[in-house]
């Protein structure tokens, strides 16, 4: 894959809800390994966003464009390379991890011996292997998040749309979360989030999309917007006087 190939690019996307437009006329390119965080305030319209990308609602007018492909030529194609956790994931109660992720891997026919390692790896990576004997019932809030997100990578994907993931964790959970992102990107993934939590999307955003009743009102890296905007302290007072006016 070309490297400048944008890993999404949004352009004049419009998606109506019951005569409303909840995303209106956005345009938004997200360059390929980069950690992009869409903030706004609730009801902005992120979720709407990221579910677009993946077809689970489909924008009214506009286009989306996935690694140089078009959704609008079918979203088989472009979710290959995508892994979306949404706020709420869904789990089985009744599964234990190494079910779970068989589970997962039989939905995207990936090969059983291939399957088979790459779920021990990634179970390892997000801590999980040790409790691979535990029902899911049995699991935090955090471990329930690891193991929807672990199950989200066995198909290899190189973009992650992750909505809140970091709402509801712990500082130790969060952090692990953090540099599980961190670390994905490092790998060249592309991670695009949305999160309330601004001190986090100041510190690992490598850029950051202000959406504001449906609308891109501010984008840029936070030093492009502090020079931009004037020189705030943080992204909080940026946030708030972008969204307050
Ligand atoms: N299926 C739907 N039918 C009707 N309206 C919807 C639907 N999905 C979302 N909306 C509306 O679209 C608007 C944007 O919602 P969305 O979930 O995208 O916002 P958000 O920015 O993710 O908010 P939050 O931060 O609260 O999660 C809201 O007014 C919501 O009520």
């Amino acid at each position: 894959m070309d490297p400048s190939t944008d890993a999404v690019r949004i352009r004049n996307v419009t998606k109506i809800f019951a005569g409303i437009p909840v995303v209106e006329d956005l345009s938004l390119d997200i360059p390929q390994g980069c950690l992009y965080v869409l903030l706004g305030p609730n009801g902005a319209g992120k979720t709407t966003t990221l579910r677009m990308l993946v077809g689970l609602t489909h924008p009214d007018t506009g286009t989306i464009n996935i690694l140089g492909q078009d959704v609008a030529d079918g979203y088989a194609r472009t979710n290959a390379h995508i892994a979306y956790l949404p706020d709420e994931p869904l789990l089985y109660d009744l599964l234990k991890p190494v079910e779970y992720m068989d589970f997962v891997a039989g939905l995207w026919s990936i090969e059983p011996t291939v399957a088979k390692r790459r779920s021990e790896e990634l179970l390892q990576q997000f801590n999980l292997w040790e409790h691979r004997g535990k029902l899911v019932k049995s699991f935090s809030r955090g471990m329930r998040q690891k193991l929807s997100f672990a199950g989200a990578m066995l198909h290899d994907p190189k973009i992650l749309i992750l909505d809140e993931p970091l709402t509801g964790l712990d500082a130790i959970a969060a952090k692990q979360m953090k540099d599980i992102l961190q670390d994905l990107v490092k790998q060249g993934i592309t991670i695009i989030l949305t999160t309330h939590i601004l001190d986090v999307a100041e510190r690992i955003a490598d850029r950051i999309g202000i959406i504001s009743r449906g609308k891109l009102v501010e984008e840029g890296s936070f030093a492009e917007l502090k020079q931009k905007l004037g020189n705030f302290d943080n992204l909080e007072n940026l946030f708030i006087r972008v969204v307050g006016a």
